[in-house]
């Protein structure tokens, strides 16, 4: 039995359709709901802790179908973007409002929110208001506040999206620790990809009110299923034929290249070839007795977040590679500079062209 199984689920608001919705997860997964904006994630999120009935469909939760069950009787907690804290209540009171309506012993809820105060390090700010603290400090007390009942499950709808990078990346650590320690298992909306990389074992990519694809990160990251969630999770497509499949792999023609790649897609003559920018190597002199080594040039170099793009131009095909600082330096890389670029089979994925 799945811990939560969604099954055939259809919602209806005003001119918005999600439909023929199909997933499940286990306890303890971490999954994370990607898409572009307008998608209905949310909805989903809301759909899920009760606030809108489906038209149509189960969402089973250990088993049980909840679609009737009144969102308080649900044990689903939910985290938003903005808080939502009580602002006339100390953090301590925010963080035991729930827990008050299980627990009637003073002692025993001190000692909880104290305990769960702790392990989110906000256990000096416990007799302060919401409007006296920083975000990261905020969304560290609606998590204490929404993980202190212990829900079956915890939805969040995009919770470090209003915070700077740095307090994301701490709040990150702390996330993934402390619903680890709870075994919580958690549904995240989320548009930052550092998120899903960092926190996720399952994925589901929605578009328009439908679910591309679902299945774990490795799935999505290394196999999209469609151009569009390829674009949208960083990969550089090109249109490429088919040339031979092979025992282990398939030769592709791309903009007058040969290239070797170990994925099949037998269906299709016409393809998508996907190439992540995180597993292009770049090399000074051209490795020996290698497939897909191509001389190129660097045409730029940005610098995003802690890495580093690189726009290299090929006579046949332009694409971008990631690098770390490190490494930038170690073979001195800069602008007009030439290389070679190797694409490793195993790290070239084909979807078909429909
Ligand atoms: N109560 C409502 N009644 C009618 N339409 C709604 C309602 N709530 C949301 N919608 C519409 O449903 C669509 C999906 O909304 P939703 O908030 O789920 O998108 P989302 O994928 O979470 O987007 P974002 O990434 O921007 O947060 C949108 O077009 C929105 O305008």
């Amino acid at each position: 039995m799945n811990f939560l199984q969604i099954k055939n689920l259809h919602i209806t608001l005003g001119n918005f359709f999600l439909k023929n919705i199909n997933l499940s997860i286990e306890k303890g997964d971490y999954l994370t709901i990607i898409g572009p904006t307008g998608s209905g994630k949310t909805i989903l999120l809301e759909c899920i802790i009760g606030f809108y009935k489906p038209k149509q469909g189960q969402i089973l939760l250990e088993g049980k179908n909840i679609v009737d069950l009144a969102p308080c009787k649900r044990n689903i907690g939910i985290v938003y973007q903005d808080y939502a804290l009580l602002p006339n209540f100390t953090v301590f009171d925010n963080i035991a409002y729930g827990l008050r309506k299980k627990e009637k012993s003073k002692l025993k809820i001190k000692a909880k929110v104290l305990s769960i105060a702790q392990k989110l390090q906000i256990d000096d700010l416990l007799s302060r208001f919401p409007e006296t603290l920083s975000g990261g400090e905020q969304q560290r007390v609606a998590l204490a506040r929404a993980l202190i009942v212990n829900p079956k499950l915890l939805l969040m709808d995009e919770p470090l999206s209003a915070l700077d990078i740095n307090t994301k990346r701490e709040l990150r650590i702390l996330l993934k620790q402390t619903t680890k320690e709870f075994n919580t298992t958690i549904i995240h909306v989320t548009h930052d990809l550092d998120d899903v990389w960092s926190l996720a074992n399952k994925v589901a990519f929605f578009k328009k009110g439908e679910l591309l694809q679902f299945g774990t990160i490795k799935e999505i990251f290394s196999q999209p299923k469609t151009k569009f969630i390829a674009k949208f999770i960083g990969t550089d497509i090109f249109e490429a034929r088919v040339q031979r499949v092979y025992s282990s792999g398939t030769l592709l023609e791309c903009n007058g290249c040969i290239l070797h790649t170990t994925d099949f897609q037998p269906s299709s003559k016409k393809v998508f070839l996907c190439i992540k920018p995180d597993e292009i190597m770049i090399f000074l002199e051209p490795p020996q007795k290698l497939p897909n080594i191509f001389p190129a040039y660097i045409e730029h170099i940005f610098k995003e977040t802690n890495l580093f793009t690189l726009h290299l131009k090929s006579n046949n095909f332009s694409c971008r590679a990631l690098m770390t600082y490190n490494m930038l330096k170690q073979l001195n890389l800069r602008p007009g500079k030439k290389v070679f670029i190797y694409l490793k089979p195993e790290n070239l994925k084909i979807i078909p062209q429909t």
